[in-house]
């Protein structure tokens, strides 16, 4: 593989202090380092990202995936008290991957629907040697309802699953109470913090912050909506598989 040359971390070192506050050890570089290499080894066999120049992976899959942990540029405190955080529809592993080896004493649990993306990322967790991370092929809408998951996550993260409706829906019902539900989007606007308002509240859940930053490399503009869990979510919820997506809340 020609491209697994590349190095993707030693220029950014500075980059990572300056806007998360915080730098990988040289076994998490290399982790990173490694995780590019099977990102691109995996994409000849499985169309699993678009994303695959350096600097591009880089900013988009291992940058944006820490920055939603770090709202304000700061690492989430109670990241460090042994959090249980579950990523909703992974993928190829993304933002789980990089939070697992970025956060050693989480554990991270990588659920998606689909059978041949968590194949992909059992083989890269051996690879990579990270035992603080497992996975589940499932659905949201099943897991949510499932004791094993059900209320007893301390964060849950969903990146470019579905609108903010329906990742508000598969996710608060996997939360602790007082939990955290972390969306990463684009674009985002007052308006849909606005209609976001009653779903999230129907949900058990509370907006506390429309984090709001500018990616280091391209300046794009980025929002994470963070939601806390307030109190429990009324059994009904998540509703039955695809209903979610037809009917958003
Ligand atoms: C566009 S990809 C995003 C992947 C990754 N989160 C990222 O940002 O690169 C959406 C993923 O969500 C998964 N997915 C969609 N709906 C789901 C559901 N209801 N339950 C579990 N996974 C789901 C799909 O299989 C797909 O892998």
């Amino acid at each position: 593989m020609t491209n697994s040359t590349i190095p993707i971390l030693p220029e950014m070192t500075e980059i990572w202090q300056e806007t998360l506050n915080w730098q990988p050890n040289q076994q998490q570089q290399q982790q990173f380092q490694q995780l590019y290499e099977l990102i691109l080894l995996g994409n000849q066999q499985l169309n699993l990202t678009r994303i695959t120049e350096p600097q591009e992976f880089w900013e988009k899959h291992l940058w944006d995936s820490l920055r939603g942990i770090a709202p304000q540029g700061k690492f989430i405190p109670s990241l460090s008290e042994n959090a249980a955080i579950i990523d909703i529809g992974t993928g190829a592993g993304f933002p789980g991957l990089p939070v697992g080896i970025a956060i050693p004493n989480s554990t991270i649990t990588l659920v998606d629907s689909t059978r041949k993306k968590i194949n992909f990322i059992n083989e890269s967790l051996k690879e990579l040697t990270l035992i603080n991370a497992k996975t589940c092929i499932d659905r949201a809408e099943e897991i949510g309802h499932h004791p094993q998951h059900r209320k007893t996550y301390d964060i849950a993260l969903i990146r470019a699953v579905g609108n903010a409706a329906v990742c508000a829906e598969y996710t608060l019902p996997l939360l602790k109470t007082g939990g955290l539900a972390i969306i990463y989007r684009g674009n985002w606007t007052q308006e849909e913090t606005k209609s976001l308002q009653n779903p999230v509240n129907q949900l058990g859940g509370v907006i506390e912050l429309i984090d709001e930053f500018t990616t280091p490399l391209t300046q794009s503009i980025r929002h994470c909506i963070q939601l806390r869990k307030v109190v429990n979510t009324p059994p009904n919820f998540p509703r039955a598989i695809g209903i979610p997506t037809q009917n958003p809340l």
